[in-house]
């Protein structure tokens, strides 16, 4: 059976940008697994420390066969490999990859929370998801479409990236 999840990828590195874009094509590739589509790019103000670089913010929708166990292992496995290029370049942050939506499933488990627990509260979050998925309503977020859920958290400093050069 073939579901829809919903990422959120986060990445302030020297060059988020293209960590995100180069996370997207990943998730394309990985088993059981497409991309098909994805939010336009976000630069925005870190949310909690402030003595960090800016974030680049995405949400990627995926279809995928793969369970929401096998699909986190994926996400974290990519987490790492990213996490090893930052090493060598002595980067000053990582890649987050956010299970935020599977279906419509509520999931409560030790190492998988869905929908992800913060993203209501996140503005660089639910202001993609609702660019891809404005009127569509989740049992799992109250029934309510996604744009007044996004408009209930904007005041984030949320700026979007257009193509490059
Ligand atoms: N929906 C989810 N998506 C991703 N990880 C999740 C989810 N629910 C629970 N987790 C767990 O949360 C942990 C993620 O930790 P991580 O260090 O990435 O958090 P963070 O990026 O600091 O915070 P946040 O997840 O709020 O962005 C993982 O160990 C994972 O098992
Ligand atoms: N703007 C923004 N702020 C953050 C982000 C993020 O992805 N974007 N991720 C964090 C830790 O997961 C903490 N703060």
């Amino acid at each position: 059976m073939t579901s829809t999840a919903l990422i959120g990828l986060g990445a302030n590195l020297d060059n988020p940008r293209a960590q995100l874009e180069r996370a997207i094509e990943a998730l394309d590739q990985l088993p059981l697994t497409h991309c098909t589509r994805h939010s336009r790019l976000y630069a925005s103000k870190p949310v909690g420390p402030q003595d960090q670089p800016d974030y680049v913010n995405a949400v990627a929708e995926l279809h995928t066969r793969l369970s929401p166990l096998a699909l986190l292992d994926q996400l974290q496995a990519l987490e790492q490999q990213h996490r090893r290029v930052r090493l060598r370049h002595w980067g000053p942050r990582t890649l987050d990859l956010d299970l935020l939506l599977f279906d419509d499933r509520a999931i409560i488990m030790p190492r998988l929370v869905v929908p992800h627990p913060e993203m209501l509260n996140r503005g660089f979050v639910m202001r993609p998801l609702a660019d891809l998925l404005g009127s569509r309503t989740f049992m799992s977020l109250s029934n309510e479409d996604l744009e007044t859920l996004a408009q209930q958290v904007e005041g984030d400093d949320l700026l979007p990236l257009g193509p490059q050069e």
